[in-house]
């Protein structure tokens, strides 16, 4: 790709020109690069609301800056939580709800955002209205706000349990015992054990219905909450987060291991190596997941203190992934499964449906449209590999669909994607991060 079209990329994603399309492009030969990913996505959000929820300003040190954070910062500060960037991160003051006038929350298709920041109306003394995207109005949260309203918030809705929607805050929460269906979204649960703490009398969540998803990110939760003083406590089903005043002068965040996945991948896709630097030793992303799989692919993936390696052996099997635990990597891991050189199973994430769009849906659709045999099945994909061929990439307003995209594009030529600017949900920087792996 020339330079004059590399700038036109990192133009057209840093203004959000969405008529744009990114030519992704294809790798000349193996590969021998070391990537650098922004912060994750999940743990600065969660750093985030928790520092608000805390007795002293928090310093957040290498937090993700995208449109999902920059909305976090956004909602906290209307709900009372100034912050301050600087060269050594994101020193976020606590909440000191003020006034009775009304204000308002943008979403945008944040789901941290979403589920996590109406518990912190409830704290305040004015009326807060949530809306967003429209896609944010489909994606499911009525559990959530139903498990509110039986803790003490006082929210009212359009009637059908979705943005746009009221919080009225009357100074406190009383919080106690509540059952929970998460089975859609764990935010759901997430977001009663943030607040937990801020509650008069904590919180205990029972859930009900089939197992949430996405558990890495609950023992995230329950990792961040210890380090901000929380003492949360869990039994099967059974959580219990007492009252606790909260409190952590400064936290560093993890680089985005789902952010990674597609550099991740790379090496197996067109060969050689790929280093993602500051790669965690022990960590509570999903991300982590896929050194195992790239490993049970043949792939040899090699963790040090400071990184994580992967080198690809020529080729891969198909398999057949339960990816219940780590949805979000679905995207990028159908994309590579298309590569392989034998058909593949995805299951467990029906969930996936009241993601950012209905990812299973959509990604049925745009692979099948570059030739590849995928089908949606009751909760997943049915994968089989067929030769490829370029054409146009939608993306549905998807940060990981364009990531899907860019991985097949390494190894079919004339991968055309759509409204490339969707992806500075979590990484505005990825097309130059891209480019510069192949270069
Ligand atoms: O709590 C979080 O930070 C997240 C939880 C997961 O949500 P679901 O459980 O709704 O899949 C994940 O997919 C999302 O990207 C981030
Ligand atoms: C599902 C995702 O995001 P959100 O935080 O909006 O739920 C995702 O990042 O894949």
């Amino acid at each position: 790709m020339s330079l004059a079209a590399v700038r036109r990329n990192r133009e057209a994603v840093v203004s959000g020109n969405t008529a744009n399309t990114w030519s992704a492009p294809a790798a000349s030969g193996a590969l021998d690069a070391a990537v650098r990913v922004p912060g994750s996505k999940s743990i600065t959000n969660r750093a985030y609301v928790l520092a608000a929820l805390s007795e002293g300003p928090t310093l957040v040190r290498e937090p993700l800056d995208s449109r999902d954070t920059r909305l976090m910062l956004g909602a906290l500060s209307a709900l009372g939580a100034s912050s301050e960037t600087s060269g050594d991160g994101v020193l976020v003051q606590p909440l000191r709800p003020e006034g009775d006038t009304e204000v308002s929350v943008t979403l945008g298709n944040a789901g941290t955002v979403t589920r996590f920041t109406p518990a912190l109306a409830g704290l305040g003394s004015r009326p807060v209205v949530f809306d967003g995207d429209e896609a944010i109005r489909r994606r499911p949260i009525a559990p959530l706000l139903r498990a509110l309203v039986e803790l003490g918030l006082d929210i009212e809705d359009e009637g059908r349990g979705a943005p746009p929607f009221t919080v009225r805050g009357h100074g406190g929460v009383a919080g106690g015992k509540v059952e929970l269906d998460s089975s859609a979204s764990s935010q759901f649960l997430s977001a009663l054990l943030l607040a937990g703490p801020s509650f008069t009398s904590g919180v205990t969540v029972r859930l009900v219905g089939d197992a949430p998803p996405s558990e890495p990110h609950i023992a995230m939760t329950l990792d961040l909450l210890r380090r901000f003083g929380a003492v949360p406590e869990r039994s099967g089903r059974e959580f219990h987060v007492p009252a606790t005043r909260l409190s952590l002068p400064a936290y560093a965040v993890e680089p985005d291991l789902s952010t990674a996945a597609p550099f991740a991948v790379a090496a197996a896709v067109a060969g050689g190596s790929v280093r993602i630097e500051g790669w965690p030793e022990h960590t509570t992303q999903p991300g982590d997941w896929l050194r195992g799989l790239l490993e049970e692919l043949g792939q040899r993936a090699e963790l040090d203190a400071s990184g994580l390696t992967i080198t690809g052996s020529g080729g891969f099997p198909g398999a057949r992934l339960d990816l219940h635990e780590v949805g979000e990597l679905t995207p990028v891991v159908a994309a590579l499964l298309c590569l392989a050189d034998g058909p593949s199973v995805i299951s467990g994430v029906a969930h996936l449906r009241g993601h950012e769009t209905d990812r299973l849906a959509a990604l049925a659709t745009e692979l099948s449209g570059l030739g590849a045999g995928v089908a949606e099945t009751e909760d997943g994909l049915a994968i089989t590999p067929a030769p490829l061929h370029g054409g146009v990439f939608h993306t549905y307003d998807d940060h990981r669909l364009v990531m899907a995209a860019a991985v097949l594009g390494l190894r079919v030529p004339g991968v055309e994607i759509e409204n490339p600017a969707t992806v500075g949900k979590t990484f505005p920087g990825f097309a130059d991060a891209w480019q510069a792996m192949l270069s």
